[in-house]
């Protein structure tokens, strides 16, 4: 009989034992399911990030985010930033990536997110502090494995108790035991829709004059102010993997493929901030921004995996010239991000401050 204090007591040689070892161990499980979360709950969230420019960098570098503001000192002071801030992008990543083990490590999709507010720049060296709250849970009518919670969340600069970014945010989260559910009809589409504009128009330049322009345009001629951006990037393990790792994302879709091949995705898929971050990166490169305001109604209408080629498209919805800075005016765009079979996996409405001609 095997003495099992005996520190060699194991023949991992012998498959079958180890088999056999395997299926009677209980798994030490990390996340938490559905039936976990209540509403009210409130969660800190503590794996101890710092914000770097190094992070920031390679975010930007992977994504094509090529803002200037956000590499150099010089830029940065003239854009009116005190310190060169780290990229809005990869902040709001990291603050969602820290919160990943708590909220959503066991499984399930980043469904969408509302109420992306930034409220000051973040700098490298900033250690950040986060917290949720669960506000709704419900079940899925149409996925009984699954439920749907949604959580506000802020983060905060650890030393100074400033908050930089909050959100809210929807998952599907896997349920330890299915509901019983009517099994809705799944993926079902509405046959309706809007009408098309006759015309779709391009404004003639990066400014805010020229999103001005062209919005002024397409009122008169009864047309949208919408096009493609020609950047396209495929997805890589990089993408997938490596950077919601770099931000302490620790969600199985991202970097388990032996997990995920029994999911409804069959395979790792990108985080939605990296997918998101690709299509906005292909927007910026086509405007001069001054800076990021906010962001509504984000969605996630389907996976991105290994090897999908990423575009962006962009449909100008609004221009304030009063709000900002006499150098900026501010510009809501509309932006989606779509596969190489046009197939859309991103949307989400942006308000960004443009530079002003002068
Ligand atoms: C996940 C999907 C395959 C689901 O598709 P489908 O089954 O066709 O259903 P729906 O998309 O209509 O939605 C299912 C239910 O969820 C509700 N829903 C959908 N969006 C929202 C939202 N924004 N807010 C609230 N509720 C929402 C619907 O009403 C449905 O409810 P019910 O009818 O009661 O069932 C498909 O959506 C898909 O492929 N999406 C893409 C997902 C994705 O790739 N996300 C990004 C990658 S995952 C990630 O980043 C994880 C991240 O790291 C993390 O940890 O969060």
């Amino acid at each position: 009989m095997t003495e099992w204090s005996d520190p060699d007591a194991m023949d991992l040689s012998d498959g079958e034992t180890f088999d056999a070892l395997l299926d009677r161990a209980d798994t030490r499980e990390k996340g938490h399911f559905f039936e976990f979360f209540s509403e009210g709950d409130e969660l800190a969230h503590d794996p101890g990030l710092r914000l770097s420019h190094h992070g920031s960098e390679q975010w930007m570098g992977q994504t094509l985010n090529h803002d200037p503001a956000y590499w150099r000192a010089d830029t940065a002071a003239e854009r009116g930033f005190e310190k060169r801030p780290v990229h809005p992008d990869y902040l709001l990543a990291c603050v969602m990536g820290v919160t990943v083990e708590d909220l959503s490590e066991k499984g399930g999709y980043f469904l969408g997110r509302d109420d992306v507010e930034f409220h000051r720049p973040a700098t490298a060296g900033t250690p950040l502090s986060v917290t949720s709250t669960v506000v709704d849970t419900r079940t899925s009518s149409s996925r009984p494995k699954y439920g749907i919670v949604t959580w506000e969340t802020a983060g905060r600069n650890r030393e100074t108790g400033e908050t930089l970014v909050s959100y809210r945010r929807t998952n599907m989260i896997p349920r330890r035991e299915p509901a019983a559910t009517d099994g809705g009809a799944v993926g079902e589409q509405d046959e309706g829709g809007p009408t098309l504009p006759d015309t779709l128009l391009t404004p003639d330049g990066e400014r805010f004059e020229d999103f001005q322009a062209a919005l002024d345009r397409a009122d008169a001629e009864n047309a949208a102010v919408a096009y493609r951006h020609e950047r396209g990037r495929t997805m890589d393990d990089q993408l997938v993997a490596g950077l919601p790792l770099a931000t302490l994302n620790t969600a199985r879709q991202h970097h388990n493929r032996d997990e995920m091949a029994d999911s409804p995705s069959g395979d790792i898929v990108a985080y939605g901030d990296v997918t998101r971050s690709i299509a906005l990166a292909h927007a910026r490169s086509d405007e001069a921004t001054y800076r990021e305001q906010r962001f509504a109604d984000e969605r996630f209408h389907d996976f991105v995996t290994l090897g999908d080629t990423l575009y962006g498209f962009t449909r100008v919805l609004d221009c304030d010239p009063e709000a900002g800075p006499e150098r900026a005016g501010a510009v809501t765009f509309e932006h989606v991000a779509f596969n190489q079979d046009q197939t859309p996996v991103y949307s989400g409405r942006r308000t960004a401050l443009i530079q002003r001609d002068t």
